[in-house]
């Protein structure tokens, strides 16, 4: 397993924008992130019971992700804070990235729709090309996986059929393709199931809708064992309530990087949904 996170003190400012030459194209690592708020503990839950949060504990968790982020090579780009919207720091619910387009989600939860105004300036900014999903459609970042050019879109609780078909009708052109697929037991298909680095799909077969959706299936041990993000070079960000699934990447080859966010998890956040990770900027 990596080593701890390294503190803060230890990290330098760092931008890993690499220009490609003739394309201007450039290989980016910015994640985007929102502090939480000290509302948290007011955030929805739909599919477990709520359970006291402690907003000073998630404040000092997300610090740590962040700088584990940064730790890897990634840099932060911080959203405005917005206090009053209690699950804002979940901002990959707020948008889908391909290539430099951003698709600006609708979410399913009215009380989640403040959040997307200032996502799309963040992401404007950085140049990206700016697509939205509007009504009555919705989509919510966190029903999307992508590997590759295909991009599997959870069908359930957030995310409708018509949000559905305008993001495909969004990216589709560009040489996406979009491969919808049921989500019943939990809020968002990366809720189930995210990718290694090889693109298998990894998922806790008790809350996996439809496994045989995906081309390679590995079930893991652990609920948030199912949650990885890619650092890049093998590691993978993932959760600390999960060792025995990180043991099972370790045997792979892999390099869990584990991050302690049981706050988040109270409100059924996870590793994923608390950054949106850009890789293809334009400079
Ligand atoms: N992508 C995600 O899984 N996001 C987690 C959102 C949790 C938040 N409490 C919500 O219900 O919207």
């Amino acid at each position: 397993m990596a080593p701890a996170v390294p503190p803060p003190d230890m990290l330098s400012p760092m931008t890993s924008a690499l220009p490609t030459p003739m394309t201007g194209r450039t290989t980016s690592r910015k994640a985007l992130v929102r502090r939480p708020s000290p509302r948290l503990a007011d955030g929805l839950v739909t599919h477990i019971d709520r359970t006291p949060v402690d907003p000073a504990l998630a404040l000092r968790q997300w610090e740590v992700y962040v700088v584990a982020l940064r730790a890897h090579g990634w840099e932060t780009v911080e959203l405005p804070a917005l206090d009053d919207c209690p699950d804002g720091v979940f901002v990959e619910d707020t948008m889908v990235v391909y290539r430099n387009v951003a698709v600006i989600g609708r979410p399913g939860a009215e009380s989640r729709r403040p959040e997307t105004a200032t996502a799309e300036e963040a992401v404007t900014g950085l140049g990206c090309s700016l697509n939205r999903i509007r009504e009555p459609g919705t989509l919510d970042g966190g029903d999307v996986l992508k590997i590759g050019d295909t991009l599997y879109v959870g069908r359930g609780g957030r995310t409708n059929g018509d949000g559905i078909r305008q993001l495909r009708a969004a990216l589709e052109p560009l040489g996406a393709r979009v491969v919808a697929v049921p989500v019943s037991k939990v809020l968002h298909l990366k809720s189930a199931v995210t990718a290694l680095p090889d693109g298998t799909v990894i998922g806790y077969p008790p809350l996996v809708d439809d496994p045989a959706a995906f081309p390679r299936f590995l079930p893991v041990p652990e609920e948030s064992g199912a949650h990885v993000v890619l650092l890049g070079g093998g590691k993978l960000l993932m959760a600390a309530s999960a060792p025995r699934s990180a043991e099972l990447f370790a045997d792979l080859g892999y390099e869990p990087v584990p991050v302690d966010i049981s706050e988040f998890e109270k409100m059924e956040g996870c590793v994923t949904c608390l950054s949106v990770r850009l890789r293809e900027l334009y400079g």
